[in-house]
């Protein structure tokens, strides 16, 4: 039998069958925000040909990828195949061996203004209050206008009660939501999510999920994360980007409607990528192609 992996977009909705939640991809990737502001808001990250190495290890290979400014893209990949080491170039950590990276149409060099990174450890300052931690990201000059900006994004999160407490006595998600306010302090236009709900037990994982589509479909930043969930990527991603051998093996769009249930579409999406990271010797990447499904 041929592999649904092969299937072209026609073929897949006929495999998927009746109840599957297959709808028009300007359906599906219009979030409200989008269809706020005009569907096509322009190229918010633009990666051309970029190669990194570590000393003899080549880890990125001619990578290409574009994101349109608030889409909410997935990277995965199998591990080490370099999905952080593309989020820390996007982010100005790490400088590439060749190639170019642009947001919002300005070339990466050092820390960008316009990119927040959420990480998967909160990573807050022990001695500072939740407050002063999330004041850690804020641009502002004046003290008030910093005071007034921490508190909005705790208040995003869900948090402001807690501002004046120490991170040690919040739980590990109540941790995140810090740190994910501390991200979206000044409403940035973009977030990198490295792995960010990683260390969390899966009930709160799912929440955070849900918690972050909301704010991403309130705020209207664009996203990109990385993980190691296939289905945390078909539960959140308006594509999912596979990484194999240093460049995309994969560009899915995922053409299921939001909130996503957990039914035989979100299945379908799930086992097609999981077959492709397992089976990648019998499969060429395929080309995008508008008229066919790439899996
Ligand atoms: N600073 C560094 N120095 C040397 N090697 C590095 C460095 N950073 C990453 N690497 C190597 O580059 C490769 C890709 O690492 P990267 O962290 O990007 O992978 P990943 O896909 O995010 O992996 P994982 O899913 O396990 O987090 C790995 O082999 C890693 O050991």
């Amino acid at each position: 039998m041929a592999s649904p992996l092969r299937k072209t977009k026609p073929q897949l909705e006929g495999h998927l069958g009746s109840e599957a939640q297959v709808v028009p991809v300007e359906a599906v990737r219009t979030a409200p925000h989008q269809a706020a502001h005009g569907a096509d808001r322009g190229t918010a990250i633009h990666v051309e040909g970029v190669s990194k190495t570590f000393g003899s290890k080549q880890v990125l290979h001619g990578l290409n990828l574009t994101v349109q400014s608030g889409e909410f893209v997935a990277i995965v990949g199998r591990s080490g195949c370099g999905k952080s080491t593309l989020l820390r170039l996007l982010a100005g950590l790490e400088e590439a061996a060749a190639g170019t990276l642009a947001l919002d149409g300005r070339p990466v060099r050092g820390i960008h203004p316009l990119a927040r990174v959420m990480f998967q450890d909160a990573r807050l300052l022990p001695w500072k209050s939740v407050l002063d931690n999330v004041k850690i990201g804020v641009t502002a000059d004046s003290k008030r206008e910093a005071h007034e900006q921490a508190l909005e994004a705790l208040k995003l999160v869900g948090l402001e009660d807690r501002a004046h407490e120490w991170p040690s006595v919040l739980s590990g998600g109540q941790r995140q939501r810090v740190s994910l306010a501390r991200a979206l302090v000044g409403r940035p236009k973009l977030l990198l999510l490295d792995e960010p709900l990683g260390a969390l037990d899966a009930l709160t994982r799912i929440e955070m999920q849900r918690f972050i589509e909301r704010l991403w479909t309130q705020q209207g930043f664009t996203a990109l994360l990385v993980t190691h969930d296939v289905s945390e990527a078909v539960a959140l991603a308006d594509r999912v980007i596979l990484i194999e051998e240093g460049s995309v093996a994969l560009d899915l769009p995922v053409q299921l409607s939001r909130p996503r249930e957990k039914d035989s579409g979100f299945s379908h999406y799930e086992k097609a990528i999981l077959d492709r990271v397992l089976q990648p010797e019998q499969l060429s990447p395929q080309p995008r192609n508008k008229d066919h499904y790439e899996i």
